[in-house]
């Protein structure tokens, strides 16, 4: 057990968290041995007072750390998890002949949990959030009182000791800090509260946390993840595959290039993760699991696709059947997102990922909502139709469909587009495509046609007997 920073706790225990120790100390002795018995051994190692390595040398000033490292014990899987965790097993990343295990895929089904009996914490070990969720709720639920403490404590602390407050309570507190609290304007019945209730608390907070700040690897990214490589650059992120230290899971987590210094830049960025958290899940939209700001920059975790679109080898060309299944899927993609009332601004190749197969429409960074209650930000000018040049914004999701046109061209077409985009699709001319059937070519002209109401809708789009012959069989 690796314990990051954090000075070993006397045996003496204080506080409501002092309680959970002995509570989930017995739970540890008194449960079978073999998932626990690592834990429980290294609890037994805390306690004893035989092994001089484990003696407290100044027992005053343990006892003024109690409460803060008490709660460490409990609240940062790092304690539980040693830092080579994903070496454990033989597993290595870095060896290409072993399979890394795939994101988990996301199900559709609606599950429902149990509630639970008792009002203590649940095993720690457990890769269920519940322990760490109590924990969060306890901090939120203390936390105006919780503040006044730690700053007296760190002031007094400072006189006495430099590292008077763990680095992993520090860790932990920025964890318990809320990020921007604000209305999901993607959600149709989102509540009322439009600003931040803790922004006041956030504040005094930063003044207290200038390590979480200044980023000297207390960080939630280094701590949950393995970065195994760099996957992706767009013009604002940096995309990494990940190992999930706590679930052996591989992910992507995209994160800005440059710190978001004002808030508005903030609010800004976090569209994207309310867009794709209030979609939830559908086969062809890259999954979301979780985001958070670290460093004033906002991190989010992500299914992990194998490629975008725009990488597809020369290799691997695509035939007429293979575009279509791609333009079938994001069809679908946009369907389902229309029909949330949102659209995303941003189709391209880039922005099209497979995953086993499947196509998948990722990088929700321009999606805005359809009826304009929200900015319109348009994303690669390439793709845009002409009428969102010229900034009528009347038919937003005619635009993904011009978008997913064009972007069936440039691969059809095997090159680049040009950086001004198509002037001549936007005009309606679609250059003749040899070799594809006259009903496809008939669908890529409807699709990018100048006229935004005569592009069919996604719906329609879907529903064309062209892909008949597709839909079955939906992987690539
Ligand atoms: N979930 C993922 N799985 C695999 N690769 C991904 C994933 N997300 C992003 N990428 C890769 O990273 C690249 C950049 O990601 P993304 O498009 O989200 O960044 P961006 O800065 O918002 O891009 P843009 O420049 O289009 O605005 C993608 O084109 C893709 O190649
Ligand atoms: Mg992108």
């Amino acid at each position: 057990m690796k314990r990051r920073g954090a000075k070993r706790p006397s045996n003496k225990m204080k506080g409501t968290l002092g309680k959970h120790f002995q509570v989930q100390f017995h739970h540890h002795q008194s449960s079978s041995a073999t998932s626990s018995s690592i834990f429980t051994r290294n609890l037994l190692d805390f306690g004893s007072q035989d092994d001089p390595s484990t003696s407290v040398p100044d027992l005053d000033a343990a006892d003024d750390k109690d409460f803060i490292l008490s709660q460490d014990f409990f609240c940062t899987p790092d304690y539980i998890t040693p830092d080579n965790q994903n070496l454990m097993n033989g597993f290595d990343c870095n060896k290409e002949h072993i399979p890394c295990p795939k994101s988990p895929e996301k199900l559709n089904t609606l599950k429902s949990k149990r509630p639970r009996q008792d009002g203590i914490l649940v095993n720690p070990l457990s890769p269920t959030l519940s322990g760490s969720q109590q924990i969060v709720e306890l901090a939120s639920d203390n936390f105006d009182a919780d503040e006044g403490n730690l700053e007296k404590t760190i002031i007094s602390g400072v006189q006495k000791t430099k590292n008077y407050v763990s680095q992993s309570a520090v860790a932990l507190r920025c964890r318990v800090m809320p990020p921007p609290c604000i209305k999901n304007p993607y959600l149709k019945d989102a509540s009322e509260v439009d600003t931040d209730p803790f922004g006041n608390q956030r504040s005094k907070c930063a003044g207290f946390f200038p390590a979480i700040i200044g980023g000297d690897g207390l960080s939630r990214y280094h701590t949950d993840f393995h970065e195994i490589e760099q996957i992706g650059t767009g013009h604002f992120s940096r995309v990494f595959k990940v190992l999930k230290r706590i679930d052996g899971c591989l992910y992507a987590v995209k994160h800005s290039t440059r710190p978001l210094h004002q808030e508005t830049e903030r609010r800004k960025a976090l569209m994207e993760v309310q867009a794709l958290a209030a979609l939830g899940s559908h086969e062809n939209i890259v999954g979301y699991y979780s985001s958070w700001f670290e460093n004033e920059q906002l991190y989010i975790q992500m299914e992990l696709c194998d490629y975008s679109l725009s990488r597809k080898s020369s290799t691997q060309l695509f035939t007429e059947g293979e575009f279509l299944r791609a333009m079938h899927q994001m069809a679908k993609a946009l369907q389902f997102i229309h029909e949330k009332g949102i659209v995303h601004l941003d189709v391209k190749p880039d922005n099209v990922y497979v995953k086993n197969g499947v196509y998948k429409l990722g990088d929700f960074g321009c999606a805005t909502l359809l009826n304009k209650n929200l900015p319109v930000e348009e994303g690669d000018a390439r793709y845009m139709p002409q009428e969102i040049l010229n900034e009528n914004y009347d038919h937003l999701d005619k635009v993904d469909i011009f978008s997913l046109g064009v972007t069936i061209y440039e691969l059809i077409r095997g090159s680049p587009l040009p950086e001004s985009g198509p002037q001549f699709l936007r005009e309606g001319k679609l250059p003749l495509l040899p070799g594809y059937s006259l009903q496809f070519q008939n669908l890529l002209k409807v699709m990018v046609d100048h006229d935004p109401v005569r592009r069919p809708s996604a719906k329609e789009l879907v529903e064309n007997p062209i892909f008949d012959k597709v839909s079955k069989n939906t992987k690539a």
